[in-house]
């Protein structure tokens, strides 16, 4: 029976209580002879008294009965130890279970035969207590102390793990960026109670944005030079009046455009320079855009700062970030006047140009905001690019061929992966390090993290200069000793998604790019046998 016990206890967590001890057919085949004994000892009786022999042999099968009684006592005895202890082990594998729903148990070493230790168990019994009163925790801390105790105590397993109880040394993450104390988001992110670390949260979910005041505010951006851009800009505008009552921003173009079609078109408003827009943000709700991605790209470089949450209805050949369809403008519009709705938060990369000779704050150029990426290239240069790259100061490569994009996870459809970077979700947080045209057989493109700064100088022994474009526009000229400096911006862009992010982005590689479009092989033919 005791060997019952220390099985039970042995493999503590793994072991099938029911094969220990608890046999009923054992204790029921003990209760049986001891039955036959007495019957025996009842029918010898009369012969007894005259026969020492007989009373020897009575008394010799008293004793036998009595110790078969004490054995079959014993039995049950065991029986109901086991029982317990077989509760006992129920209540904290439940209670186990419990803790690895909250936190796996990373920090958990298992013993040689594969057993999970109790440190989990060591480093919080009080929570156990507090949760399910003192009763529980009293039997669980016992649980525990049995299994040490059984488990030899003292002596380290091989494995480096200590079977006795104790404590883990506790320890804090912090997150920081150059000495910025911007802690709270990550800490939501991954926890480090109790010195495990465990991801508490996803860093990206799909984001569903509900309105908690009506929208009041739109403004409109549309591509320049298209006659069905042009129509339908005119219908929605007054759509968006009539029936929803909303205040209407347009660009100076389009406000001369829909003053040529009717005067009623007063009540439309606009701004004389393009710096006004800015200041428009607070009071702007909804961005709706008219065109291909390129107008996405130009709508989001009007804000410098945050950006209302855009509305991309396509009219371009390609849509990547253009999922709604014109034709049904009306029914989107409602469904995302009412909310919610689904968005795709798209990081924007923040470049920053240095320049060699600027001497003064004052000669420090504005940041600009990039939604695809930014290329540095040779420009109309014949020469290899010579570009020196740096990651948070760590020293990358240098690029010798047509040049280097950093792009975002958005852009990586665009221009990025036509220079063979690869496709990339676009909620994933990162940069894209692709090379255009290396003149070297291994350069590979890369994915940096979020957290990161790019620096890429043009050094000074540099045969020509470089090219900086941002969304493929503004280009500057980066001189000998010049440097562009790189990181994510603190305003990313929200676009609506038509159904949810991941849809909206298959769906766009599939349609867009015809993303491993291939005819299916017939199934007649050879085949593995
Ligand atoms: N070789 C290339 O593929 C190449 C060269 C230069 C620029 N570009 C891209 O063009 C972008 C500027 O776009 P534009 O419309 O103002 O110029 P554009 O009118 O010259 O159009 C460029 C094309 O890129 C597509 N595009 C833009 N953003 C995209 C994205 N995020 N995913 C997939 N496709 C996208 C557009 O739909 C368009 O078809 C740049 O940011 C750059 O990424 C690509
Ligand atoms: N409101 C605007 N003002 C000035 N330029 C704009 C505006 N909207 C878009 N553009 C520019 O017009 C060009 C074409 O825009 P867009 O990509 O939207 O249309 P598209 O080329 O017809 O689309 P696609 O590339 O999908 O065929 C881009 O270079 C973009 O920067």
């Amino acid at each position: 029976m005791s060997s019952y016990k220390l099985n039970y206890t042995d493999s503590f967590g793994n072991g099938d209580v029911n094969s220990l001890g608890s046999n009923p057919e054992n204790g029921s085949s003990l209760a049986q002879s001891e039955k036959a004994v007495e019957e025996l000892l009842t029918q010898q009786t009369p012969m007894l008294a005259t026969d020492d022999h007989l009373i020897e042999f009575s008394e010799a099968l008293r004793t036998v009965a009595k110790a078969l009684r004490g054995s079959a006592e014993g039995k049950a005895l065991a029986q109901a130890e086991a029982a317990e202890w077989k509760r006992r082990y129920e209540l904290e594998r439940s209670k186990n279970q419990e803790l690895l729903h909250k936190a796996p148990l990373n920090g958990v070493c298992a013993d040689e035969s594969g057993n999970k230790g109790m440190d989990h168990l060591a480093k919080s019994p009080r929570r156990h207590g507090q949760e399910n009163g003192k009763s529980e925790r009293y039997s669980l801390e016992r649980i525990c102390s049995h299994d040490v105790l059984q488990d030899g105590g003292e002596s380290n397993s091989p494995n480096g793990c200590n079977n006795k109880l104790k404590r883990k040394a506790s320890f804090k993450l912090s997150w920081g960026c150059k000495g910025q104390a911007n802690d709270q988001h990550k800490k939501e992110i991954v926890s480090f109670e109790s010195g495990n670390i465990t991801t508490a949260d996803r860093s990206s979910k799909q984001i569903s944005l509900t309105w908690e005041t009506n929208p009041q505010t739109v403004i409109i951006f549309t591509k320049p030079n298209s006659t069905s851009v042009r129509v339908l800009s005119v219908e929605m505008v007054r759509w968006l009046r009539e029936h929803k009552g909303l205040n209407v921003y347009v660009e100076p173009r389009v406000k001369a455009e829909l003053l040529s079609e009717s005067s009623s078109f007063d009540f439309v408003q606009t701004w004389e320079d393009d710096r006004e827009i800015s200041l428009l943000h607070p009071k702007v709700d909804l961005v709706i855009t008219l065109g291909g991605d390129g107008t996405v790209l130009w709508a989001a470089s009007m804000f410098k700062g945050p950006v209302p949450p855009i509305v991309p209805f396509s009219m371009g050949s390609l849509g990547f970030m253009t999922p709604f369809h014109s034709e049904q403008y009306r029914d989107c519009l409602e469904a995302v006047l009412k909310g919610p709705i689904s968005i795709t938060l798209r990081h924007r990369l923040q470049c920053h140009i240095i320049r060699d000779k600027a001497r003064h704050d004052y000669e420090t150029e504005e940041n600009t905001l990039v939604l695809n990426e930014v290329t540095i290239d040779r420009g109309i240069s014949s020469y290899l690019t010579n570009l020196e790259c740096y990651c948070d100061n760590s020293f990358v490569t240098c690029v010798q061929g047509d040049g280097l994009i950093l792009s975002t996870t958005s852009g990586s459809t665009a221009y990025s992966l036509a220079a063979g970077g690869s496709m990339v979700h676009p909620q994933v947080p990162g940069i894209l390090f692709t090379p255009i045209c290396p003149h070297s057989l291994s350069f590979r493109p890369l994915i940096l993290p979020d957290h990161v700064t790019v620096r890429v100088q043009v050094p000074f022994n540099s045969r020509s200069s470089a090219w900086v474009s941002f969304d493929g526009k503004g280009r500057k000229q980066l001189e000998a000793g010049d440097a562009l400096v790189c990181s994510i911006a603190p305003w990313p862009v929200s676009t609506a998604c038509q159904v949810e992010s991941t849809h909206d982005f298959l769906r766009s590689i599939h349609d867009g790019l015809h993303w491993n479009l291939r005819k299916t092989q017939s199934s007649d033919g050879p085949r593995d046998t």
